[in-house]
């Protein structure tokens, strides 16, 4: 199924638009998850505790290949599909890189990791998107507005009477989407720029981090976000989920927290 069906029906089956952010740090994890296989462990333990919540995962690559965790990531996102297919799985790994090495970073994503998107730096230009985009099935979320404090620096930058994100953006929706399967990443931080962008890109899915442990606002989200028929946003919490408790009761608070976003946002649709 393609991408954007997949979540769509998701969305809509879940009644959810929360997406949980698989950000593993060992040293934050309770007592118990210390061992070769602690970080899959600590992961399957959140996912069934929160499966029920959520219209996706996010596993971010960098947190597993830190500590040589590949193997751990390969694991997480099999449980998730063996378990649940129903959810989407993003792989977070902000590729980005000349056509032909681009190719392989699209079927590390794809192939090897079974990733049902990916996060991709359009910043190079077309010719580096293309290698991702024609996985046809597979969705590619292009950075567009992204949550961090310097994001400004270079992605509001002047490119003749607009921001080079709204150049993103247009690209994204005008030029790059042949295979319906491009989407944008837009900080829950810049809430004016996501505005500007919504109006650009029609209902083109927005996957939105900076909720929780980056103070983005939900309600400012969901007012400047979100598409004419309430859905539209995969909005991600990844900290302020995992890490809700420090102790044994860490999987029962990270739901606590999963259900309170997700009602919270479902205010606001
Ligand atoms: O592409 C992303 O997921 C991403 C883009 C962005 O603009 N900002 C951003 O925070 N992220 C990722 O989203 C997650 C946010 O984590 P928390 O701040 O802990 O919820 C991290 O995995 C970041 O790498």
């Amino acid at each position: 199924m393609e991408f954007i069906s997949y979540l769509r029906q998701r969305w809509l089956s879940a009644d959810s638009l929360v997406c949980v952010g698989l950000d593993p740090y060992p040293e934050k994890f309770p007592a118990g998850f210390s061992d070769q296989d602690g970080i899959f462990q600590f992961n399957k333990a959140i996912i069934d505790a929160t499966h029920d919540l959520v219209c996706a995962y996010k596993p971010q690559f960098a947190h597993f290949a830190a500590v040589a965790a590949e193997d751990q990531l390969k694991k997480t996102i099999h449980y998730i599909k063996s378990q649940y297919p129903e959810i989407p799985v993003i792989l977070d790994s902000k590729r980005g890189d000349i056509g032909s090495t681009a190719s392989m970073y699209a079927k590390e994503a794809f192939v090897h990791y079974q990733a049902d998107a990916v996060t991709v730096n359009p910043y190079m230009g077309v010719d580096t998107v293309a290698p991702f985009t024609e996985f046809t099935d597979k969705g590619t979320i292009l950075l567009c507005r992204t949550s961090n404090p310097g994001a400004a620096q270079l992605q509001n930058l002047d490119v003749g009477g607009h921001p080079l994100y709204e150049e993103v953006a247009r690209l994204a929706a005008q030029e790059w989407n042949h295979n319906n399967n491009v989407m944008l990443v837009v900080g829950a931080t810049a809430p004016e720029e996501m505005a500007r962008i919504r109006r650009i890109c029609g209902d083109m899915p927005m996957l939105v981090p900076g909720i929780g442990a980056q103070g983005g606002d939900i309600a400012a989200v969901l007012g400047a976000g979100k598409a004419a028929d309430g859905t539209g946003l995969i909005i991600n919490s990844s900290r302020a989920v995992l890490y809700a408790s420090s102790g044994d009761d860490f999987a029962e608070a990270a739901r606590a927290e999963t259900l309170s976003l997700k009602n919270e946002i479902n205010l606001y649709r």
